[in-house]
């Protein structure tokens, strides 16, 4: 388990103090995906350098299954290194973070050679990896004939081979096309699936978020504004990290004018979104309309927000009945005068 408690952290530019973190305090369980989510400048790579013990907070401690890695000796940093890997370098950019003169498995295959692991020993685990992150057909060519996709699979297998128990991840689909992440995300959940690994993923890219983690915090000047298990957050529509995963509503304020009331509803799983609408419509006769939001998945799990228009006289009575089958209805707003944007 790694905590982080109450982190801070500050560079000091030509422009003055710049405070990267300020009192970060987070849990990220063990075998997880944990992403750290944030706009540009937001303190997620200076936590993950904090996380990897690249870099010593100002204040606070980062623990390692409860130690305060501040008081390991150098034997003991060093051990606790090499449990945290860094996935390294963006492999959109070129070859490079590959060695160009080895094949995949070859650079797959280099943090053994370094640590002396005989041959056998690489030869399997290097297998194992290849498989893992789909590269096999592509042992045996070298980084210049792999694409970005398969490139930056192959750092990710590389960050692999050590056999870390935390794998730090930034921004790893950055630059690749949707595809291609499908794939980096895929080796990623693989990681944690199959080899137990902890991902900890810092990324702007909520929809990368949404499709592989388990918990997230959202980073916003330094600060952690909201974090938790994403299902969870789902079903509080005021938290920022929710509003910053579930699609968006785009709904101009005129539009609720035409309907008696108007409710943001959040429906979680197959049998909510698929059924809970439709039936709530018949069951009440009320006419409900679909003004904005769409549909989205965490993980496998299909999450819709609508913004919905409810007409006739039992429109209340059906939002209700939403709400009790699970549906979480959101600012059931008297009228057109109390229509949001
Ligand atoms: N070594 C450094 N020296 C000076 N300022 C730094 C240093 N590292 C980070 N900062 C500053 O700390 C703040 C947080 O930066 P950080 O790189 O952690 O954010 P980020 O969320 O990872 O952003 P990005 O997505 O753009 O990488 C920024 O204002 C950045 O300029």
């Amino acid at each position: 388990m790694i905590t982080f408690e109450n982190l801070t952290k500050s560079f000091w530019s030509t422009a003055g103090r710049v405070v990267a973190l300020d009192g970060v305090s987070l849990d990220v369980t063990p075998g997880s995906v944990f992403g750290i989510v944030g706009p540009t400048r937001s303190g997620k790579s200076t936590l993950g350098k904090l996380a990897a013990l690249q870099d010593r907070p100002d204040t606070g401690v980062v623990r390692f299954d409860g130690v305060n890695t501040a008081t390991l000796d150098q034997r003991g940093l060093r051990s606790a290194r090499r449990r945290i890997s860094v996935l390294a370098g963006h492999a959109t950019q070129g070859p490079e973070g590959l060695s160009p003169h080895r094949t995949t498995a070859g650079n797959i295959a280099l943090p053994l050679e370094q640590a002396g692991v005989d041959g056998p020993t690489r030869k399997r685990k290097v297998g194992q990896l290849l498989d893992l992150v789909g590269l096999t057909e592509r042992a045996g060519v070298h980084p210049s004939e792999l694409t970005p996709a398969q490139r930056q699979r192959a750092l990710v297998a590389r960050a692999l081979v050590g056999e870390p128990s935390v794998l730090l991840a930034d921004e790893p689909t950055r630059g690749l096309d949707p595809d291609a992440q499908v794939g980096v995300l895929t080796a990623l959940e693989r990681a944690r699936f199959e080899l137990g690994v902890t991902v900890l993923l810092a990324t702007e890219d909520t929809s990368v978020v949404r499709r592989v983690a388990d918990d997230a915090a959202l980073l916003d000047d330094g600060r952690i504004v909201a974090s938790g298990g994403l299902l969870d957050l789902v079903s509080e529509p005021g938290n920022p990290l929710a509003q910053a995963l579930l699609p968006v509503i785009e709904t101009p304020s005129s539009t609720g004018a035409l309907y008696d009331r108007v409710a943001d509803v959040v429906l979680i799983g197959f049998a909510a979104v698929g059924a809970l609408l439709p039936e709530a419509s018949s069951r009440f006769g009320t006419e409900l309309s679909v003004l904005g939001g769409g549909l989205v998945r965490f993980g496998d799990t299909p999450v819709a927000r609508f913004r919905l228009g409810v007409s006739g006289g039992r429109a209340d009575a059906a939002l209700g009945w939403i709400a009790e089958r699970g549906g979480i209805v959101d600012r059931p707003l008297a009228g057109p005068q109390g229509v949001a944007a």
